[in-house]
């Protein structure tokens, strides 16, 4: 598998975050997007998870059933948890394993996996920030797909976490996956490529009606 990414543009409201962008990802590597606050790398992540539309350019994941719409092939960590907080966290988790389809761990592996077993009956409300995240990342684990797309995915985590959640994703590109995530802290996700967005800004960023 291979996400090609051609010549793509991002536009927000009347901004411009980028243009001409390319880049191609192989199947058992990792992306790690940098840039200042507000160089579109959350953007990026949501043109890829399917949740945005190009202003220009193409996205392709090479060797996907559909490789130009390869949504289903996604796991999105958006900055919110997506977490419904009257549920309990196995509740949660169960949830998005009947929705996603394709299961790979059990609930109950997954909260291990991340740190959570013990907590699986309390409701998310209660939970701490931390926690909610660990609870996020554990629905990258309940349903196999093979491109995880993580925005800023170390938030709120104590050290042990982040230690813990970089063995898991180092094992999803070992095994043959692929990620892209955005961040602001250094991330070892094994073998690795990385993309400064803010060398994509375009030259005139204002867009005015006639657009590009
Ligand atoms: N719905 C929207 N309408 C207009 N502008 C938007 C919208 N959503 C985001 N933007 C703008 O797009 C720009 C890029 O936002 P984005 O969240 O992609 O940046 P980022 O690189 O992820 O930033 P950060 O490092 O702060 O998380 C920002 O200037 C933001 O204000």
């Amino acid at each position: 598998m291979r996400l090609v990414v051609a010549d793509l543009a991002c536009r927000r409201g009347v901004r411009l975050l980028f243009q001409g962008l390319g880049f191609t990802l192989e199947a058992g590597r990792a992306l790690i997007v940098t840039g200042p606050n507000g160089t579109g790398k959350s953007s990026l992540l949501r043109l890829l998870a399917g949740l945005a539309r190009p202003e220009a350019g193409t996205l392709r994941l090479d060797g996907a059933p559909e490789p130009d719409d390869f949504a289903e092939e996604t796991h999105y960590l958006g900055h919110l948890d997506a977490h419904k907080p009257s549920l309990s966290a196995q509740e949660n988790l169960a949830f998005w394993r009947a929705m996603l389809g394709r299961p790979a761990l059990t609930v109950g592996a997954a909260m291990e996996a991340v740190g959570l077993g013990g907590l699986e009956r309390l409701p998310v409300a209660v939970l701490s920030a931390g926690q909610k995240r660990r609870l996020a990342l554990a629905r990258l684990l309940v349903a196999q797909r093979p491109l995880w797309l993580l925005d800023e995915p170390t938030t709120a985590l104590d050290v042990s976490a982040q230690a813990r959640f970089g063995e898991l994703a180092r094992a999803h590109v070992a095994a043959g996956g692929l990620i892209v995530a955005a961040t602001h802290a250094p991330l070892d996700f094994g073998p690795s490529d990385a993309l400064d967005l803010g060398a994509w800004r375009p030259a005139r960023a204002l867009l005015t009606e006639e657009g590009l």
